[in-house]
């Protein structure tokens, strides 16, 4: 694996602000170099307060496309929905201007959505400039559930996007595929409190088949880009 370097904040706010900071510098230097900027993000509880420190930062939003890392399969009004809380957080103020590419369609099932996401998927610059990844108590990332019984689809497929039906958390998932989120050009894996370092940690020690690993390690492991944590109490 190529080297991935922690920064620790004191506070959560801190965390935010340097996060966006950075997250702003990479896509102008991706529309500087390229004429536009991918970015996927994930949701959860962990990215609002970093979505309002990055909607104010001046860039060129026109020409930023954003999706998710996964979303959830219930409606964009849904309280659990990714897609909104992103609306609400992030597609507001400077950034409102940005295109975002949703993960949801009308369909009754994830997998029966699924193409449909994809086909929107194509509109995404590939590689993506930016992945925020979350990391749930389980080690999932994005919707890379353990034990998911497609987990091995989606980590192996060469399509951007698949369905995912977790374990033990709620509703359906479409997830960006494994080889989507490792080929990022940066990647960021955002998480606060002591619980989720630990985790984090005892997942970048394990030594077990690759299948066998958290699902956030084996992004890792094949990512040759930039590799952070950011990383606040
Ligand atoms: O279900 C999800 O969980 C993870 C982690 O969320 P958090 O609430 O522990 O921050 C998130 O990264 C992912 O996007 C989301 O769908």
């Amino acid at each position: 694996m190529s080297s991935l370097s922690w920064q620790e904040f004191v506070s959560k706010g801190e965390l935010d602000q340097q996060l966006a900071d950075f997250i702003a510098q990479t896509l102008s230097e991706a529309i500087a170099a390229r004429g536009q900027a991918g970015i996927a993000v994930s949701g959860g509880r962990t990215p609002a307060g970093m979505f309002k420190a990055l909607r104010v930062k001046e860039l060129d939003w026109s020409k930023v496309i954003i999706t998710l890392a996964d979303e959830r399969w219930v409606a964009p009004d849904h309280a659990d929905s990714n897609e909104r809380l992103t609306r609400e957080n992030l597609l507001q103020d400077k950034a409102a201007s940005a295109t975002f590419i949703s993960q949801v369609s009308s369909a009754q099932t994830a997998h029966e959505g699924q193409a449909t996401i994809e086909a929107r998927l194509a509109a995404l610059p590939a590689p993506l400039d930016v992945l925020i990844l979350g990391m749930g108590d389980d080690g999932h990332t994005a919707s890379l559930f353990p034990k998911a019984a497609e987990l091995e689809f989606a980590c192996a497929s060469t399509a951007r996007c698949a369905a995912v039906t977790p374990p033990a958390a709620p509703h359906q998932r479409i997830t960006l595929t494994l080889p989507t989120l490792a080929a990022a050009r940066s990647v960021i894996v955002h998480i606060t409190g002591e619980s989720k370092k630990a985790l984090l940690q005892e997942a970048l020690l394990e030594q077990k088949t690759e299948t066998e690993l958290f699902p956030i390690r084996r992004v890792l492991n094949q990512c040759n880009g930039l590799k952070q944590v950011f990383w606040a109490a």
